[in-house]
């Protein structure tokens, strides 16, 4: 199968040994069969242009090798196409690769491809200001979106997990949270309206890193999508949502509700209201946020899981 190795030079940590690394994987996948062409990203989003160029030079599947981020660049070249989307983590939370099982050692990932299948999956799909995104992971508006739109500013290079924490505490102080509409179609047909500082719409059940608990109760698949919103103020709610997730406490907690919906749209924010996908900044509000479930892609995936 031909195919091209895309590579995150960012992603994650170990990165002085990044280039031996993808070596390393780039064989074990060519003693399994597959004829690879190994590049690495050149900057933030370049991956989707570069899938998109291979795509078009009769790529049959892209390897993204990287974090969640690398995999939502990778996954905008390939949406529309006939390529197959394939991952191995070199990123920090890798929440993807947990979800499918796919193992976070990057060289038994790829060890892993010796059998493969394949998995059709519906995208999901954010409209903000800035145009549209497809996700696979998750897309939210509120504290998240103004984290993610912080961190652009950061030199990722110096980012673990705990800056994140550092950041998200700083911003959530400095305040500025106000309330914005959503409205949601549910899986089973019904409408609602809520207010919300902050609104998550999450495909899978574990995001890893410093919020264990924050995404439970949401699956892969392609009917709907967990959407959690929270109510102001967001000082509270924010950390108490944290705080109730990781007691497993979530259905006591009065700032929070959650429904299992289709689609949702986010506007009458006053001032800009980031959002992110995938955990990265997309845009700002207003946005419509679905899932696509007749706009899929085929993942592939190692057989042996
Ligand atoms: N060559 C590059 N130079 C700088 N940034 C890049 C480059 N290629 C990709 N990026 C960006 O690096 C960021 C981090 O990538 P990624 O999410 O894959 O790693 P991570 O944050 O370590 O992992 P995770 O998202 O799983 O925690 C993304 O925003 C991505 O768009």
């Amino acid at each position: 199968m031909r195919g091209l190795l895309l590579y995150n030079p960012q992603a994650g940590r170990n990165r002085s040994a990044r280039e031996a690394t993808v070596q390393q994987i780039a064989s074990l996948l060519r003693g399994h069969g597959y004829e690879l062409t190994v590049t690495a990203t050149t900057h933030r989003g370049s991956a989707g242009d570069q899938a998109r160029s291979a795509i078009a030079e009769r790529a049959e599947v892209i390897f993204a090798c990287g974090g969640d981020g690398t995999v939502h660049d990778v996954l905008q070249g390939i949406v529309g196409t006939s390529a197959k989307l394939a991952i191995i983590p070199l990123g920090s939370a890798n929440a993807l690769c947990r979800e499918l099982s796919i193992p976070l050692n990057p060289l038994r990932a790829a060890a892993a491809y010796a059998a493969r299948r394949e998995r059709r999956v519906a995208v999901g799909q954010c409209v903000t200001t800035s145009g549209e995104r497809y996700f696979l992971t998750m897309a939210g508006s509120g504290p998240d979106g103004a984290l993610m739109y912080r961190m652009l500013t950061i030199n990722r290079s110096f980012v673990g997990r705990w800056a994140y924490l550092w950041h998200a505490l700083r911003l959530l102080l400095r305040g500025g949270f106000r309330p914005f509409r959503v409205q949601w179609k549910g899986a089973d047909g019904t409408e609602g309206t809520a207010e919300a500082v902050s609104a998550m719409a999450l495909r899978i059940g574990d995001l890893g890193g410093i919020f264990p608990g924050v995404a439970r109760g949401a699956t892969f698949n392609d009917e709907s999508m967990r959407l959690v919103l929270v109510k102001a103020p967001a000082l509270l709610a924010m950390p108490l949502w944290f705080l109730s997730s990781w007691l497993r406490l979530e259905r006591w907690n009065p700032l929070l509700s959650r429904h299992d919906v289709v689609s949702f749209t986010c506007d009458g924010a006053v001032g800009r209201t980031h959002v992110q996908a995938d955990g990265e900044w997309v845009g700002c509000l207003p946005a419509m946020i679905q899932l696509r479930s007749s706009r899929t892609i085929t993942l592939l995936l190692p057989t042996t899981l």
